[in-house]
């Protein structure tokens, strides 16, 4: 459904990614590796439309996103969930949610709910006042109101406690299965890998591996780089 051919991207004439290949299936959870500064957050960048690419394409269910606005782009099905969460802290979980259906589908707040029932008595709370895995559901729950075809997610877990990292990815497969397609950058690649069905790893901005999940979990390269596994005699 995603289909990202050649794509080099960066910053002005800085080239920070390039040629990278990419798919993401229907209702698939594709996962995205790499060490720090590898250009994973550069390539989501490039594909949500704030970046523009330097070259390549990339295409959602066979419409071009290369060249589009960022609007335009959020109007074909993709949503971009940052690193650091961003959301309103001056705005409450609701208003929260509600510009995250910027265009339509205002009643999609009980759906979200659904999957994330813990922001229910929140919804009148202000978003800067809710803890930080409260915080990233609710920007899940944003990016969802959109009925998006596919979520980036970029560094979900990043300063939360495991356990409730584990609450929030333990949703990725319904939503997957629900229409959206997930597309997830993590440094927890222990995590990443056991609930993608395939990954890619971006290293110094080029894909250097990639196959199934369960494949690059038993990789040498990868449990050496990634996993802090001691190679074997
Ligand atoms: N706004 C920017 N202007 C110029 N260079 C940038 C900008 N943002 C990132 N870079 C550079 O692009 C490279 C890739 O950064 P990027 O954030 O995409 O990597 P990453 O793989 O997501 O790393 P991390 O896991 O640390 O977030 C780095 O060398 C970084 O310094």
């Amino acid at each position: 459904m995603l289909e990202v051919r050649g794509l080099t991207a960066g910053y002005g004439r800085v080239r920070v990614v390039w040629d990278v290949d990419l798919t993401v299936g229907e209702r698939e959870i594709v996962a995205l590796i790499g060490p720090n500064g590898a250009g994973k957050t550069t390539l989501l960048r490039a594909l949500s439309g704030v970046l523009p690419a330097a070259s390549g394409t990339a295409m959602l269910a066979d419409r071009p996103l290369t060249g589009r606005s960022i609007e335009d782009i959020a109007g074909l099905g993709v949503a971009h969930v940052p690193e650091g969460r961003r959301l309103f802290p001056g705005l409450t979980v609701r208003q929260n949610l509600l510009l995250g259906a910027w265009r339509h589908r205002t009643a999609e707040i009980d759906r979200v709910l659904e999957l994330f029932p813990q922001l229910a008595p929140r919804l009148n709370q202000l978003a800067g006042s809710l803890s930080g895995g409260e915080q990233q559901m609710c920007a899940i729950a944003r990016g969802l109101m959109s009925r998006p075809r596919l979520m980036m997610i970029d560094e979900l877990s990043l300063g939360l406690a495991p356990i409730i990292v584990d609450e929030i990815v333990m949703r990725l497969p319904s939503i997957a299965a629900g229409g959206t397609a997930v597309l997830l950058v993590e440094q927890d690649v222990d995590t990443a890998l056991s609930l993608a069905s395939r990954a890619y790893v971006l290293e110094t901005g080029r894909i250097v591996l990639q196959g199934p999940a369960a494949d690059l979990l038993a990789d040498s390269r990868v449990q050496e780089s990634y996993l802090g596994i001691p190679p074997q005699p």
